[in-house]
C-alpha cells in the first residue's frame, strides 16, 4: 500500500510465458510533471517499461520523447522497453496515426503496440512480450556471467597447473628409492 500523495500504483500478476510461469510487478507511475521527482525514483529497479501515450492526444505522443531521454538517464541500462498508443478504441477521436507510433518505435528500437484498457486490446499481448524481453535479457545477462565466471576459473587452473613443480622429472628427484 502506497499513501495516494506517492502517485505511484503498484500490483502483481502471474503471466505464462513459455510454459513458464511469471509473476510481475506492475508499478504504474503518475504523468504529470509535479510527480516526476518521486516517479523517477521507481525507474531505477525496472526491468521493462511501457511507454504510454494515447492516440487522442498529440501532446501526449509528443512527450514520448521527454519520458525517453528520463528512462535513459534515470532506469538500468538494461531495461526493456515497448511503445504503447492507448485508447485505441477512440478512433473517432484519433490524432496521432498508427504510423506515426510505429515509425517513433522504430527509431528508438522498441516493439509497439496499439492497446485499448476498455476493450482489452493487446493488453496481454504487450504485457507477454514485454516479460519475454525481460526474461531473454535477463538469461543473455546469466549467460554471459557463466561464460565469465568459466573463462575466470579456466585461468585460474592454468595459472595453478604453469605454478606447480613439473610432475615426472620434478618427482624423480625427490623419490629415495
Ligand atoms: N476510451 C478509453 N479510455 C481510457 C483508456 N485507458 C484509460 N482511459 C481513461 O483515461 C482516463 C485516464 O486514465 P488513467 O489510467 O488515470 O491515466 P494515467 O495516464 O494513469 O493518468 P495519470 O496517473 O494521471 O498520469 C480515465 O478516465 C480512463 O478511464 C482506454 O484504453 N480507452
Amino acid at each position: 500500500m502506497f499513501p495516494s500523495e506517492t502517485r505511484v500504483d503498484f500490483k502483481m500478476k502471474t503471466i505464462e510465458v513459455d510454459g513458464i510461469k511469471v509473476r510481475i510487478q506492475i508499478w504504474d507511475t503518475a504523468g504529470q510533471e509535479r510527480y516526476q521527482t518521486i516517479t523517477k525514483q521507481y525507474y531505477r529497479r525496472a526491468q521493462g517499461i511501457f511507454l504510454v501515450y494515447d492516440i487522442s492526444s498529440e501532446r501526449s505522443y509528443q512527450h514520448i520523447m521527454k519520458w525517453v531521454s528520463d528512462v535513459d538517464e534515470y532506469a538500468p541500462e538494461g531495461v526493456q522497453k515497448i511503445l504503447i498508443g492507448n485508447k485505441a478504441d477512440e478512433e473517432q477521436k484519433r490524432q496521432v496515426g498508427r504510423e506515426q507510433g510505429q515509425q517513433l518505435a522504430k527509431e528508438y528500437g522498441m516493439d509497439f503496440y496499439e492497446t485499448s484498457a476498455c476493450t482489452n486490446l493487446n493488453i496481454k499481448e504487450s504485457f507477454t512480450r514485454l516479460t519475454e524481453l525481460v526474461l531473454q535479457a535477463h538469461r543473455k545477462e546469466l549467460e554471459g556471467l557463466r561464460t565469465r565466471a568459466s573463462n575466470e576459473l579456466a585461468l585460474t587452473e592454468l595459472e595453478e597447473e604453469e605454478g606447480k613443480p613439473e610432475g615426472p622429472a620434478n618427482s624423480s628427484k625427490t623419490c629415495w628409492c
